[in-house]
């Protein structure tokens, strides 16, 4: 069973700048839980220092009592699938199959011997779980924006880590896309891992997230259910967008109508 993510009292800089003030939030397995805040609210950095990917200026993040920044490195890629918002890898001739089942190599021990039985056939089955199947042997460098898209979640999904970060995980993909994404964002969370996607659109918190962290200039200011959390007045502050709620079922969405 995959234990809870936690970061207690983090402070991030990039330079001098303090990007991230203070934060203290819990992701627990079972529950897709949504970081939303605008631009430059500190999202990105926030997951990254989750994923152990960007040290803390103060502050520690767990994954049960285990402190991610003192696990070593490829014990901690075995826990931790970090999916960035764009595909900036240098290995762009790679095929998509190849980079898909690369991301296995922290579950071999030992030196990297290309894909090891049973990783291929991993790659595809996930490149099928984001339907790029087709995209199997295009050379990495050759997709479109939403084909990458699709090829970094399906990266690491094949990884079976404990924890998913998913950062904007749905910004080039079309309807069914983003529809799908989320689902198997669910599906994950719903085998006991914890999964955390970073957004700054409010109605795709309303529709998925199980738990939203919201955040501003580098601060939470609010974290709870939904239905806690997406009320128009924090909302129209923290965005500065005149916002509605509509009902879809049991959710209640919030629906920006206009600037501020
Ligand atoms: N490499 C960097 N060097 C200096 N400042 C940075 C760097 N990366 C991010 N920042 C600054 O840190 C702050 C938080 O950035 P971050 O990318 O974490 O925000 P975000 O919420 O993910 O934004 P967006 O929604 O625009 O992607 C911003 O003010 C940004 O300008």
């Amino acid at each position: 069973m995959t234990a809870e993510l936690k970061a207690l009292g983090v402070y991030a800089r990039h330079g001098s700048k303090v990007v991230l003030e203070d934060v203290t939030m819990e992701a627990r397995p079972g529950a897709v839980t949504v970081v939303l805040g605008p631009n430059g609210a500190g999202k990105t950095t926030l997951l990254r220092v989750l994923a152990g990917l960007h040290v803390p200026a103060q502050g520690r993040v767990f994954i049960g009592n285990r402190d991610v920044y003192k696990l070593p490195r490829m014990e901690r890629a075995r826990l931790i699938a970090y999916v960035p918002a764009v595909l900036e890898s240098p290995g762009l001739g790679q095929t998509v199959e190849e980079f898909v089942a690369a991301s296995r190599y922290p579950l071999h021990p030992g030196p990297r011997l290309g894909p090891q039985p049973g990783d291929l056939e991993e790659a595809q089955r996930q490149l099928r779980r984001v339907e790029a199947e087709k995209l199997a042997q295009q050379s990495l460098g050759k997709l479109s924006s939403g084909e990458k898209q699709r090829t970094l979640l399906a990266h690491a999904l094949a990884r079976d880590a404990d924890v998913l970060l998913v950062d904007e995980p749905t910004s080039f993909l079309d309807l069914r896309g983003r529809l799908l994404v989320y689902k198997l964002l669910h599906e994950e969370a719903r085998r006991g891992r914890v999964v955390v996607a970073a957004t700054h659109d409010m109605m795709l918190a309303g529709l998925y997230a199980d738990q939203v962290v919201l955040l501003s200039q580098g601060r939470i200011v609010a974290q709870g259910p939904p239905k806690d959390i997406l009320h128009p007045r924090l909302l129209e502050r923290v965005f500065q967008v005149k916002v509605e709620m509509t009902r879809l079922g049991d959710k209640h969405i919030p629906v920006p109508v206009d600037i501020t």
